[in-house]
């Protein structure tokens, strides 16, 4: 698939997420814009509540901004019906959230090939097969996932959200259940899928990712605060202290 390195793979223009109405009405969201770069693993990273994961739905097509523009690879996804958003997120999206949503009565291999098989796309299950058997999952692909460890269970997530070779991974707090040795597992397979297969992965987390991650964006009430390139883990941590909820703010 042919990706052009000049045009961002997450376009955020002027995005507002605003939830209730009235005097109990939050603003998740002020005027977000920022571009996401194409092959970079980004992590978006700042106090609870700032709005990460607002931003992270947003940007993904699974909640829709209250005002500004989302757009994927090119796509705007504000021009989209339900429909064709469902159909696009499908094709062209990734997804490895916490809560894994892997189908409990669906093989290991069956929950990988699945939204290949909903999406009518040729069945990729040698691809699969391959793939799995890279992730260290190579035994197990006739397994159900409630006889594979939570890290295992992660890295089927992962490889399911990679064999659709998707224009962007988008992972919410995707170790969050895992000790640290599991994640750091997931992790570097997020990150060798940037580093070696050109993926671009947007990534929100509490964990310091900063080893893994080209970039990350900070968020504080609801807006981007701050970027840094090439971050370690003493700079993050030092970003991020600074970024604590003042008592009452929020
Ligand atoms: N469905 C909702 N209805 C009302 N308010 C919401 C809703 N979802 C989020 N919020 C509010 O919007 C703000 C941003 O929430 P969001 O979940 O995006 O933050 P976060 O940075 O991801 O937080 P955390 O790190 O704790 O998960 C918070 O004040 C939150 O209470």
């Amino acid at each position: 698939m042919t990706r052009t390195t000049y045009s961002p793979a997450v376009r955020l223009r002027e995005v507002s997420k605003t939830y209730g109405a009235g005097a109990g009405q939050v603003t998740a969201l002020d005027h977000v814009s920022f571009d996401f770069a194409p092959h970079r693993f980004t992590a978006v990273m700042g106090p609870s509540g700032s709005g990460k994961s607002s931003l992270l739905h947003c940007a993904a097509g699974l909640d829709r901004p209250t005002s500004g523009s989302v757009s994927i690879d090119g796509t705007d996804l504000g021009e989209l019906d339900e429909t064709a958003l469902t159909k696009f997120r499908r094709e062209r999206v990734g997804f490895v959230f916490q809560a894994l949503n892997l189908l409990p009565t669906l093989t290991i291999e069956q929950n990988v090939t699945l939204p290949g098989d909903l999406a009518g796309r040729r069945r990729k299950h040698r691809a699969a097969e391959q793939l799995l058997a890279r992730l260290g999952l190579g035994d197990r692909i006739g397994r159900r996932p409630d006889q594979l460890s939570g890290g295992q269970q992660q890295r089927v997530a992962i490889a399911r959200a990679l064999l659709a070779d998707p224009a962007v991974i988008f992972a919410d707090e995707p170790t969050g259940a895992l000790d640290v040795r599991a994640a750091a597992k997931v992790m570097l397979l997020l990150r060798d899928s940037v580093s070696n297969s050109g993926q671009t992965v947007v990534l929100v987390t509490h964990d310091p990712v900063a080893a893994y991650a080209d970039e990350v964006v900070f968020v504080a009430d609801g807006t981007i605060v701050d970027t840094m390139d090439r971050p370690d883990a003493g700079r993050v941590a030092a970003r991020l202290a600074d970024l604590r909820p003042r008592a009452g703010v929020r």
